[in-house]
């Protein structure tokens, strides 16, 4: 029998992170950040010294990536950088990165680690492409001002000196190349519930979570 399977997608400094993390604690299930796949391919072409723009590296890398190199990878700082998530957002406008990507994440979806009892997947498309079948879909979202001053607050809190303006400006660069892509743009699936909690606590949007979490899959 499958498992069941949390999709939470959403924008950039939505606070998906943070509420999937809380919801696989709450329900005991794995989780994966598939954000940080994509990070991690980029992230590889930047060390390489690659051209971020050339689709064929970029599919080639996503293609090379071993599940040991996915949990190192996992673990870097660098990971988190800026720079790694933009790279991240024109990488994962490549077909070929996307469908290298894809059954990593649909095999931890329907198995997940350590015999869990279903998985928490957080990105842009589980929704719509990697679990269309979900039991449960959400969607977090925030007005870009206030995912902009998230980013901020949260690089300034791991001691780099952003400029407002750029984050701004970065987060809607983001947005444009994730919403308009040709494959698996960022929508809300038609059966997604829509979280916009520009003006919630995380505690708040964990609470709405989870009372559609026990709507959807009663005990
Ligand atoms: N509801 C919320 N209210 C205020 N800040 C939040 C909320 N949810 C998340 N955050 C903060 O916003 C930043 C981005 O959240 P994160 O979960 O990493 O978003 P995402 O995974 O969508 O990029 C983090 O610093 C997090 O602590
Ligand atoms: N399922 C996913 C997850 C991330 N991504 C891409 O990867 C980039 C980084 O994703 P992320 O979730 O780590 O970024 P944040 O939302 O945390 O800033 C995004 O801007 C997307 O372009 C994607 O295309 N599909």
């Amino acid at each position: 029998m499958s498992r069941p399977v949390i999709a939470i997608d959403g924008p950039a400094a939505s606070g998906k992170g943070t509420l999937a993390r809380k919801v696989a604690e709450a329900m005991g299930y794995a989780l994966l950040d598939t954000g940080a796949l994509y990070r991690g391919v980029a992230l590889t072409m930047i060390r390489a010294g690659a051209d971020l723009g050339d689709a064929d590296a970029a599919t080639a890398t996503a293609r090379s990536l071993t599940a040991t190199d996915i949990d190192r990878l996992t673990h870097d700082p660098d990971l988190r950088l800026d720079t790694t998530a933009s790279g991240a957002s024109r990488v994962s406008a490549v077909p070929g990165v996307r469908q290298a990507l894809l059954d990593f994440q649909r095999a931890f979806a329907a198995n997940p680690p350590d015999g869990r009892p279903g998985a928490v997947l957080d990105g842009r498309d589980i929704g719509t492409v990697i679990c269309p079948d979900a039991a449960v879909k959400l969607f977090v979202t925030a007005s870009v001002d206030v995912r902009a001053k998230r980013r901020f607050a949260e690089l300034q809190g791991r001691g780099e000196k952003p400029d407002f303006a750029d984050v701004l400006a970065d987060m809607r660069a983001r947005d444009d190349r994730d919403t308009k892509r040709a494959v698996a743009p960022l929508v809300p699936a038609v059966d997604a519930v829509i979280i916009d909690n520009s003006d919630m606590s995380p505690q708040q949007v964990l609470d709405t979570a989870l009372a559609v979490v026990r709507e959807k899959l009663p005990a």
